[in-house]
């Protein structure tokens, strides 16, 4: 299973769980990595943990002020990307232009969707990974393989049906090892997760637990 913290905009110490992630996966055998803020991606990066962008746009070199250029992000440190995040909604097209992106600069890509049907739509642009997260669960308490469990077999499957190459993560509410168990028995190879480590009061101990079962 691979674990993917993403940092959000939360005020946590993103090198305090950098190193955490980064001790904890070494320890456990457990691919872990860290996606914090832009900014925050080269001094992340610089803690040795597996390191991850949020975002990146669809646009090339050129006149694209504001952007977050792909090139960019993996010459300060990110070796991946998110897309299409739940909180970071992109129209198809959009998405495409940053996946080529992501590919032209070397970034592994995770494509976010909020449900199987919009799985098997992402699929279909050639992502290394897609991520099915319920709007409604994400920053909750209830894991979405506890809560919805047929969403993360359906995602699979819809994958699948479009890719057996891409690997299905899933993502909302998830901050336990019984959450991260459950995923996997469900099918997903990787787990999405932000809360449950960014806002722990002791995210080590967090990034322990959600191993532990593994
Ligand atoms: O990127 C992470 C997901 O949106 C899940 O967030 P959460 O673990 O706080 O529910």
């Amino acid at each position: 299973m691979f674990i993917l913290v993403n940092l959000k905009a939360y005020p946590c110490d993103p090198i305090e769980v950098a190193t955490a992630a980064r001790d904890v996966a070494e320890e456990s055998g457990v691919r872990i990595a860290v996606s914090p803020q832009a900014a925050d991606i080269s001094r992340v990066a610089a803690t040795g943990v597996e390191t991850w962008a949020q975002h990146v746009d669809p646009n090339d070199y050129g006149s694209h002020t504001g952007s977050t250029l792909a090139e960019a992000v993996a010459e300060a440190g990110a070796v991946g990307t998110l897309i299409n995040h739940s909180e970071k909604r992109m129209k198809l097209a959009d998405i495409d232009g940053s996946v080529q992106a992501a590919e032209r600069a070397g970034l592994e890509t995770c494509v976010c969707a909020n449900n199987p049907a919009q799985i098997g739509a992402v699929s279909a642009l050639g992502p290394d990974s897609v991520a099915v997260e319920p709007p409604e669960l994400i920053g909750g308490d209830v894991s979405v393989a506890t809560a919805d469990p047929g969403i993360v077999t359906d995602a699979v499957d819809s994958a699948a049906n479009v890719d057996e190459d891409v690997d299905v993560y899933c993502g909302a509410g998830i901050s336990t090892g019984d959450d991260v168990v459950t995923a996997e028995e469900l099918g997903a190879s990787g787990i999405l997760l932000a809360s449950g480590v960014a806002k722990a009061d002791d995210p080590r101990a967090a990034l322990e637990d959600l191993v532990s079962g593994l």
